[in-house]
């Protein structure tokens, strides 16, 4: 690990207990082995489909996961290792979440207390109204209870309540559905803002376009794990830059580079299949991607391929 990491998630393991028919139960292992660290100074985006664990990432570091979930792996923190306690600790404080779904506002508190907490001084109420401002959100606003707010405002207060949080690591999930182009490209500012002046971004996106414009690097997740870490500017290369058979189907299926569609389909957490989880879908695979697939640097990145050079 390079000394400047300041959150690092190392071989995170997540399954669930669950109940098949009768009293029956069985763990359903939804993350394997996955990895991802982030710098302060940088936005890392995390692309990936639908599924592919994106979410369940952020709840981990955060401390969010349900009671059914067990968790296996480290999540270090400015060089420690934080367990379940220290997450709750940190959350809202160190490490701050905007979260997938607005409905994590708290439908009883109103906007300004939401945002900036019950006793804010002076200068987070200067912050607050000043993104408010950039947000295009009227001072109105302020008075408003969660279920008054449209699906837009509410995820831009959600946002609004990250920034102010004064948070050294940011995870955003999905910031940016139902905003519109204009409001969509200033929160993203707003990210890349907080990290050049030294806070961790993870950004979570389906919006990988924007994602490569904005982040330094790309973490691209496959059925639950990390297949490559790469810079940024690797994905704008395409796949001639890129190391993994996944990312460089994900590139080509972009519609600026002609849609193409990967054929099959990521595989059901019940049904994962040996070794390498791309494999099934994998134009270059062995008899060896059967076995346990580490990540290797490759030019410069990182990627889960025995094949890639
Ligand atoms: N509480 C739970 N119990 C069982 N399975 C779960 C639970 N939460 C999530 N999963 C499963 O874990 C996998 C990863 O979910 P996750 O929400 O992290 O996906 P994601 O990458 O964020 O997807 P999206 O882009 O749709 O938000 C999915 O297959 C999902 O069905
Ligand atoms: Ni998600």
């Amino acid at each position: 690990m390079r000394k400047d990491v300041i959150l690092s998630v190392k071989d995170l393991s997540v399954s669930f207990r669950m109940y098949d028919r009768g009293l029956e139960q069985y763990d359903l292992q939804v993350i394997s082995n996955l990895t991802l660290d982030v710098r302060p100074g940088e936005i890392v985006a995390i692309a990936g489909s639908s599924g592919s664990g994106k979410s369940l990432l952020a709840h981990a570091v955060m401390g969010l996961l349900p009671g059914n979930a067990t968790i296996s792996g480290e999540i270090t923190y400015q060089g420690k290792v934080i367990n379940q306690k220290q997450k709750e600790q940190l959350r809202g404080k160190e490490l701050a979440l905007v979260p997938q779904s607005v409905a994590y506002l708290d439908p009883l508190m109103r906007v300004d207390v939401q945002v900036r907490g019950a006793k804010p001084d002076q200068q987070i109420v200067q912050a607050q109204k000043e993104i408010f401002r950039r947000f295009h959100l009227d001072e109105k606003t302020e008075k408003l209870y969660p279920f008054q707010l449209s699906g837009g405002m509410a995820r831009r207060i959600l946002v609004s309540t990250a920034v102010l949080s004064g948070a050294q690591v940011i995870i955003a999930d999905e910031p940016t559905p139902g905003l519109d182009l204009e409001m969509a490209l200033e929160a993203l500012k707003i990210f890349r803002e907080l990290a050049d002046e030294g806070k961790a971004v993870i950004l979570i996106t389906h919006d990988i376009d924007l994602a490569f414009h904005i982040a330094d690097r790309i973490a691209v997740f496959y059925a639950g794990t990390t297949v490559e870490m790469a810079a940024a500017q690797d994905f704008i290369k395409g796949p001639k830059a890129l190391r993994h058979p996944y990312s460089k189907a994900l590139w080509e299926a972009l519609p600026q580079n002609g849609f193409k569609p990967i054929p099959g389909f990521q595989p059901y957490a019940r049904n994962l299949p040996k070794g390498c989880l791309f494999s099934p879908r994998c134009p270059h695979k062995t008899a060896e991607c059967e076995k346990i697939i580490p990540m290797t640097e490759v030019r410069g990145g990182y990627v889960r391929c025995i094949h890639a050079d």
